[in-house]
């Protein structure tokens, strides 16, 4: 077959995938593997030493009944789960190392994740440079692209965005994706839930064609039609947490009649194979188990003795792969080094091709960036038109220092709610990208925190200019631009309130929170109450509050720095000097770069804070 040639001349072609897995075809075995989630009473085991053996160049389906344990099964396979696990994998033979497999293997999820707004192309593109490096000349990651959309036949939609690709072609992509490394070992999860048949057929295809590569493809199945079942190599039927059948789609039904079990005439085999694991056809389940011996066994139809051992394959040939393999491994780290072993590409390529990334995602988020704008100008004409001209009227000083809280709360919150809105979408995809090795956290973290800058400082200035001039704030650039430092560093602080919420909570909880969280440092900002006012066992809030030295650069911005006495329209102002002003706050020995390296530790606290709790979420993910 033609994409069969073109993909085993993909396996030989690239030099940077070629050194990924060069004579590595890996057998996956499993012995006696148990996953028990909880303590004590409430433990549930949800494997129960199970074994089997997914060979390269196969195409396996993990079949059975829904709450089975076949998603368990492939996570704690492809190194997503860790804990409670008893039991042993093994790769040729050798037990598998979680750092060297992750790398070698690629998990497709059930959801797509991707990112809506680069096109087949950008994204094909930016997984290539993150996945081979700079090693890899650009040329041989165009004829890798080239190939892969040959493959899936996704060649025509190069320069469609993936927001308009239907739900095949997303998920040809979200396989195109992970293919540009050359991974020895794919698992996905339901590949076909949510296609019709057609494109289901289509999907399951393109892995045939990828296990007939030599690699190792493993999907868990929810009801196949026949002929989508006829397109698999091995089944593997998983049974209330055991094997209750292990071995070529087409011995299936031998195996059960050899069980007493006969298929009725014109009854989908998968069917009826998932009717007898749910005990539709009485108590057989556990015949079945034991005649296959729970997976140590596969089946075979062909044979008078009709089961031969799951590891059965060629001794001789098993310690050629495991030193191979072992060879392999050790090349690998040699040549690479520590750090990079795990990633594609050293740690500025992937900053740099994530910012180009998120920086394009940004961009082209048209309504969310419109509305963004139009609403910073849109409040900045009321605020203006409200405050008109109060700046320099002692007579209504208050109503200015009133303005610039306001001012200081609406760009907390313009920079928050959008932030977690959008980034709890982004998690997903950061988390599927992340657990496959395309690049580190910190270089995500990185690049997003980078990314964002450059709309923190333009949303700021759009509202603050106009506010500036209707208010009549003191004409002055030094005091426009201390005011303007200000606005910066508190619309940072609200979008590293915004990641941190939208990477700890889902939306429904991070959009209660976020807001809400704000309140303690608001109400000790020193604008609605004055320090000696709190309880000195409360006080220490104030230094913590982003807010407190954001009022307080504020008004340091505006009043201080022997600013000349204000007009009065009324007969009398108690505050003409501005100096009286700020003492009316407590402010009048207080230092402007303070503030501004006060608001620059909460905005490194919560930029640490945001990373923690994503990389704690990472790892929970496992
Ligand atoms: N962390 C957990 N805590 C408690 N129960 C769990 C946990 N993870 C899985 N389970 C239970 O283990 C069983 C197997 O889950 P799993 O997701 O592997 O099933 P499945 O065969 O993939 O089901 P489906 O086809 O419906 O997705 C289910 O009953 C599920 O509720």
């Amino acid at each position: 077959m033609d994409t069969d040639i073109k993909l085993r001349e993909r396996n030989r072609g690239t030099t940077a995938a070629r050194e990924n897995q060069e004579g590595s075809s890996f057998d996956l075995t499993f012995s006696d593997l148990s996953y028990t989630v909880g303590k004590g009473e409430t433990a549930k085991q949800i494997l129960k030493q199970i074994s089997g053996t997914f060979n390269s160049g196969k195409l396996t389906a993990i079949m059975g009944p829904s709450g089975a344990g076949k998603t368990s099964l492939m996570n704690i396979l492809a190194g997503l789960k860790k804990n409670g696990i008893e039991g042993r994998v093994d790769v040729n033979g050798a037990e598998r190392k979680f750092k060297t497999f992750r790398k070698q293997s690629a998990y497709i999820t059930q959801q797509d994740h991707l990112l809506a707004h680069l096109s087949v192309e950008e994204y094909m593109l930016s997984a290539a440079h993150l996945k081979l490096g700079n090693e890899a000349p650009e040329k041989e990651k165009k004829l890798t692209i080239e190939l892969i959309m040959k493959t899936l036949g996704l060649t025509n939609s190069l320069s469609t965005r993936v927001s308009c690709l239907s739900g095949g072609e997303c998920k040809r992509l979200a396989i195109g994706l992970e293919l540009i490394d050359n991974p020895a070992i794919l698992f996905l999860d339901e590949p076909t839930s949510g296609l019709d048949s057609s494109s289901s057929l289509q999907c399951v295809a393109v892995l045939r064609d990828i296990a007939k590569t030599g690699r190792t493809v493993v999907a868990t199945i929810h009801q196949p039609s026949t002929r989508l079942l006829d397109q698999f190599d091995q089944l593997y039927i998983v049974a209330g947490g055991s094997c209750m059948y292990q071995g070529p789609v087409n011995s299936l039904i031998p195996y059960l009649q050899s069980m007493n079990l006969r298929c009725p005439n014109h009854h989908n085999p998968a069917d009826f194979a998932i009717d007898v694991a749910s005990g539709e056809y009485g108590d057989v389940v556990f015949r079945l188990i034991s005649g296959i011996e729970n997976g140590r066994r596969i089946y075979q139809d062909n044979s008078s003795t009709s089961c031969v051992p799951s590891t059965s394959h060629d001794h001789e040939a098993d310690e050629v792969d495991e030193t191979e393999f072992m060879i392999n491994s050790h090349l690998r780290t040699n040549k690479r080094g520590k750090n990079e072993l795990s990633y594609g590409a050293p740690f500025h390529t992937q900053v740099a091709v994530l910012l180009r990334r998120t920086w394009c995602t940004i961009w082209r988020e048209q309504i969310l960036t419109t509305m963004r704008l139009t609403l910073h100008v849109c409040i900045a004409i009321l605020i203006g038109l409200l405050y008109w001209q109060i700046g320099d009227d002692a007579h209504v000083i208050y109503n200015n220092a009133g303005m610039v809280f306001f001012n200081l709360i609406f760009i907390l919150y313009a920079a928050m709610m959008p932030t977690f809105l959008t980034f709890n979408l982004e998690r997903e995809v950061l988390v599927r990208e992340h657990l496959n090795r395309w690049y580190s956290l910190k270089a995500y973290y990185l690049a997003k925190t980078l990314a964002d800058i450059p709309f923190q400082i333009f949303f700021p200035t759009v509202y603050l200019i106009p506010v500036y001039l209707m208010t009549n704030q003191p004409l002055s650039i030094e005091r426009f631009f201390m005011l303007w430092t200000i606005a910066i560093c508190i619309s940072l602080v609200g979008q590293g309130i915004g990641l941190f919420f939208g990477a700890a909570f889902d939306i429904p909880v991070a959009s209660y929170f976020a807001p809400i969280s704000c309140i303690p440092f608001l109400l000790v900002s020193g604008f609605m109450l004055k320090f000696e006012a709190i309880p000195s066992y409360l006080r220490w809030i104030t230094y913590l509050s982003f807010l407190h030295y954001s009022f307080e650069g504020s008004m340091l911005s505006l009043y201080d720095g022997d600013r000349p006495p204000l007009s009065c329209s009324y007969s009398y102002c108690h505050f003409r000097y501005p100096i009286k002003f700020l003492e009316l706050f407590d402010l009048s020995n207080s230092s402007y770069y303070l503030s501004v390296i006060g608001m620059m530790a909460n905005f490194f606290v919560i930029r640490v804070a945001g990373y923690l709790v994503l990389r704690f979420k990472l790892r929970h993910v496992r």
